[in-house]
Parts: structure tokens; C-alpha cells; sequence
């Protein structure tokens, strides 16, 4: 059975980094309050990253979307075949979207748990809960995508939305995944899609340098923003997607390319 709020730092890399980090901002000629790393690798700049946008990261969604974001999470959910009853799991929940359609694919009989490891983006998904008309069949929990804190073969289905990119070891966050998958089930991973067409990835970063960092330096987010595009850049293609689901065992995998090839969707069947 899985623990609430059983997270804990424990890789070794991501503290050494941190501590690293933390010797160069003493050394910075400038006050500590006002460092920003410029590049987000470890997995403590990451979980301060989303705790610091977690205040406008649904508004910024819609706006910067056209609410084409709210269909995406729906072809999410529906691949994952999640049905009346299920015991569903979102990994990555950030404030809940995904979380909040699988909460009524599975009803009140079902259960849905939405995991991620920013404390602040869990206070907004819980107090989403309160103002949706959704079913009381949610639980937040505060751990790690790399260890996570459930039984082998717990779920009759999983969601990821732009999770995967984030995370610091994607074939650990995928074998996490396909461990507490039931044998026969499904998961379906969202992410910007790293494409091969030229025209699809320099329209994402065009948009990225003229419309999405313009937009969050408003809110004095520009960093934060800036680094979506070397997230993009470091992720897998949707091939390389399919070939690391089929490594790690799961049996079957396909990556679909949605959104105008902006946007992709693995989908994985343990
Ligand atoms: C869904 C969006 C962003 C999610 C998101 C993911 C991350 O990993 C982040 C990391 C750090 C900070 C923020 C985020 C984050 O917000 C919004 C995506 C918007 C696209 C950049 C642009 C979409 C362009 C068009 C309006 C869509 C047109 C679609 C048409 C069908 C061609
Ligand atoms: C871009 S947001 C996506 C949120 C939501 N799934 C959505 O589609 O809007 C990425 C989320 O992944 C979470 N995250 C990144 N690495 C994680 C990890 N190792 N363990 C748990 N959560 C993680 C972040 O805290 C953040 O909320």
C-alpha cells in the first residue's frame, strides 16, 4: 500500500547538484533571494520551478493554448480505456486536470490518485476539487514519479501529462510505471511532441520565444518559461518514446502526434 506524503530527495545526483548550486550562490555577487539557476537540471530546481508557476500555470494553460490544452487531456484519458469502478493513477498531476476527467471516467465506485512532488500545485488541485462538480473519489498525494509509493500491479490504469520531460530519469519514471500497472492495462503519456519536422519544432520554439516567455515575464516567470525550450529540446521523439515503453517491457507501445504535431501521446499497454 502506498504512504501519503512518503517523499523523500533520495538520489544521490540530484543532492549533489543542489549542493553545488547552492556554493555558486553563496559565491554570487548578488543576494541569494534574487538567484535563479538559468539552467534547471536537478530535481530540486525542478520542484521549485513548479511550485514558483504553480500560482498561474492553469491560467497560463488556457491562454497560451486557446484551450486546445483541455482536448489534448481528453484524448489523454480516453486512450487509457479508464472505465466505471477503475483504481487510476496520474502521475505528475500538477493542479489536476488530468486527475479531475479520469474522476469521472471511473465514478463514484472508482478511485483516482493524483501524485506529484510540488506541495504547491497540490494545494491548488485540492482546492479545485472543492468548486468541481466532480466526484469525491480523489486523492492528492505528495511523492516521487521515480519511487513511487504503491504496490506492484495497483492500477487499472495511468496517466502522465507533461510529466515525462520533467522528470530527471525517464526510464526509471517509466518502469515505475509499468510496475504498478495490472498486467493488460494502459498509460497514456502526454508531452509536447519533440518532432522531425523542421517546420513543427521551429513553429514550438518560435512560440515559445515570441509568445509563451514574453507572456509569463509578466508574472516574472520568464525563466521558468525559457525552460520549456531546452526541455523540448532534451526530450525523445515519439520513435524513441515507443523503443524506451518496449525496453522497459512494456508490451505494446505507440506514440500519436495530436495538436497539428505540436503535442504527442505514448500510449503503453503493460
Ligand atoms: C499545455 C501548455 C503548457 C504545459 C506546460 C508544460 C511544462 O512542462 C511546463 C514547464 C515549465 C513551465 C511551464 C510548463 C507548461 O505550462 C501550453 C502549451 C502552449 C504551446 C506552447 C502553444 C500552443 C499553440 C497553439 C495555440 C495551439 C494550436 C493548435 C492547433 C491545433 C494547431
Ligand atoms: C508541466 S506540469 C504538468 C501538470 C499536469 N499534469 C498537467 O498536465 O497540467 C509537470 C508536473 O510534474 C511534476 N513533477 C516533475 N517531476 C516530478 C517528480 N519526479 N515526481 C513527481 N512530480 C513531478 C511537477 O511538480 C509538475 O506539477
Amino acid at each position: 500500500m502506498y504512504s501519503n506524503v512518503r517523499y523523500l530527495t533520495s538520489h544521490g545526483w540530484a543532492v549533489l547538484c543542489c549542493v553545488a548550486t547552492e556554493m555558486l550562490t553563496a559565491l554570487a555577487p548578488y543576494p541569494s533571494s534574487t538567484f535563479r539557476p538559468t539552467s534547471i537540471r536537478c530535481a530540486n530546481d525542478r520542484q521549485a520551478l513548479f511550485n514558483r508557476i504553480a500560482p498561474v500555470y492553469d491560467n497560463l494553460n488556457d491562454l497560451l493554448s486557446l484551450g486546445q490544452h483541455r482536448i489534448w487531456k481528453r484524448m489523454a484519458v480516453s486512450w487509457t480505456g479508464a472505465k466505471m469502478g477503475d483504481r487510476v493513477l496520474d502521475v505528475c498531476c500538477g493542479s489536476g486536470d488530468l486527475a479531475f476527467l479520469l474522476s469521472n471516467n471511473v465514478a463514484s465506485h472508482g478511485k483516482v490518485i493524483g501524485l506529484d512532488f510540488s506541495k504547491e500545485q497540490l494545494t491548488v488541485a485540492s482546492s479545485r476539487s472543492f468548486s468541481k462538480n466532480c466526484h469525491k473519489n480523489i486523492e492528492w498525494v505528495q511523492g516521487d514519479a521515480l519511487d513511487l509509493p504503491f504496490d506492484d500491479g495497483w492500477f487499472d490504469a495511468i496517466t502522465m501529462g507533461y510529466g515525462l520531460r520533467n522528470v530527471v530519469d525517464k526510464r526509471k519514471a517509466m518502469q515505475e510505471i509499468l510496475r504498478v500497472l495490472k498486467p493488460g492495462s494502459t498509460v497514456s503519456i502526454l508531452d509536447f511532441n519533440k518532432s522531425n519536422e523542421l517546420l513543427t519544432s521551429s513553429f514550438t520554439e518560435w512560440m515559445i520565444d515570441n509568445v509563451v516567455v514574453p507572456v509569463a515575464s509578466v508574472y516574472g516567470l520568464s525563466e521558468d518559461y525559457k525552460y520549456l525550450k531546452s526541455s523540448i529540446r532534451e526530450f525523445l521523439t515519439g520513435k524513441e518514446l515507443e523503443k524506451l515503453a518496449l525496453e522497459v517491457g512494456f508490451s505494446t507501445a505507440r506514440h500519436y502526434e495530436i495538436g497539428g504535431g505540436l503535442m504527442g501521446c505514448l500510449v503503453a499497454k503493460h
